[in-house]
């Protein structure tokens, strides 16, 4: 089994992500969506990647976005992946020709398997605890339970994750990734290095065992 990925979400600072890169995180995540804490514009994303070192993917998050937002986020940023929070379609979030990531709001009747048939060309789902007024990066978890073993996708599991519970979550669902954002945080959109390199060794430990 390959270990399981790590992205941390809505860096706002150049030193949380230097703080990611020293921890071994895989992914760190950009947060575009406005109505976010974790906000940050272009000048601040480049500001926040000027001196991250080599081999860590850069994720781009949208929430119902523009075309023309996605466009000048690419053409200014060197995004490896987009990343999906809204009601986007199928056909919009294949429109930019970059792997994407498919956000699914775990509320009453979400059906993964018919998100994998949908989103077929997603790299992989995203199922978190928004949905209705909850935007995304609530701190909140869901039943994992209701992630089924294939359900077609990898899956990057999100939504109130942290040190304390991640290695139950991967034993639980064995997903391609997790994603995290409030677990690791000191305040809305300031990363704790501390708490990341506990998370990692969450991660560590919910891979070795079980
Ligand atoms: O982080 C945000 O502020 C955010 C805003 C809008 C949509 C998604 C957002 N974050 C994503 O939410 C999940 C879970 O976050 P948390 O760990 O529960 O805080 C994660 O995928 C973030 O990328």
């Amino acid at each position: 089994m390959p270990r399981t990925r790590v992205k941390i979400c809505g860096i706002t600072r150049p030193e949380d992500a230097l703080a990611c890169a020293r921890s071994g995180v895989d992914a760190i995540g950009l947060v575009f969506a406005p109505r976010s804490a974790r906000y940050v514009d272009i000048a601040q994303a480049q500001r926040v990647l000027a001196g991250l070192p080599p081999f860590i993917s850069i994720v781009a998050l949208f929430q119902n976005p523009a075309a023309e937002e996605v466009r000048s986020v690419l053409a200014a940023l060197p995004v490896s992946c987009l990343q999906f929070h809204g009601d986007e379609s199928e056909t919009f979030c294949a429109a930019f020709e970059r792997p994407y990531l498919k956000a699914v709001p775990m509320g009453a009747g979400a059906d993964l398997r018919d998100y994998a048939r949908r989103f077929a060309s997603a790299s992989a789902l995203l199922p978190d605890s928004h949905g209705g007024e909850r935007i995304g990066g609530t701190g909140e978890t869901f039943d994992w339970g209701r992630i089924p073993v294939d359900c077609g996708k990898p899956i990057v599991l999100a939504g109130g994750l942290h040190a304390g519970n991640v290695a139950a979550a991967i034993r639980s669902v064995r997903p391609w990734a997790v994603d995290v954002s409030s677990g690791v945080e000191a305040a809305k959109g300031i990363k704790d290095a501390a708490a990341i390199a506990a998370f990692m060794q969450g991660v560590t430990d919910g891979d070795s065992r079980g």
